[in-house]
């Protein structure tokens, strides 16, 4: 099973995502995107880069504000895969 990071470790991760804060066991980013049509269309990226990682964010979407909240499930919170899916994100929103 994956290996949870330590405290130091998520900040570590945290200090190299500005974007990502931590909320109990997890990474959380909003992102506003300027219309609802290009806030699905980014939704739809991370999907795809969630499935080909396999490794899924839960995502709540709020007109034009989409929160992106990652853990890894299986272990309970947060582990090398979450700051790895946060950079994949950060890219597609960079776009
Ligand atoms: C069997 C498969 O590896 C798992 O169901 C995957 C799919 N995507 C996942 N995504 C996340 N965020 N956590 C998981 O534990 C997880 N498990």
């Amino acid at each position: 099973m994956a290996q949870l990071l330590t405290d130091g470790e998520i900040d570590a991760a945290l200090s190299e995502l500005p974007h990502w804060r931590r909320a109990g066991n997890a990474l959380v980013r909003t992102i506003e995107s300027p219309t609802f049509p290009d806030a699905i269309t980014l939704v739809n990226r991370v999907a795809d880069a969630a499935e080909e990682a396999n490794h899924h964010p839960d995502i709540d979407i709020r007109w034009r504000k989409v929160t992106y909240t990652l853990s890894t499930h299986s272990a309970g919170g947060i582990t090398a895969s979450d700051p790895e899916l946060a950079r994949r994100i950060d890219a597609l929103a960079a776009r």
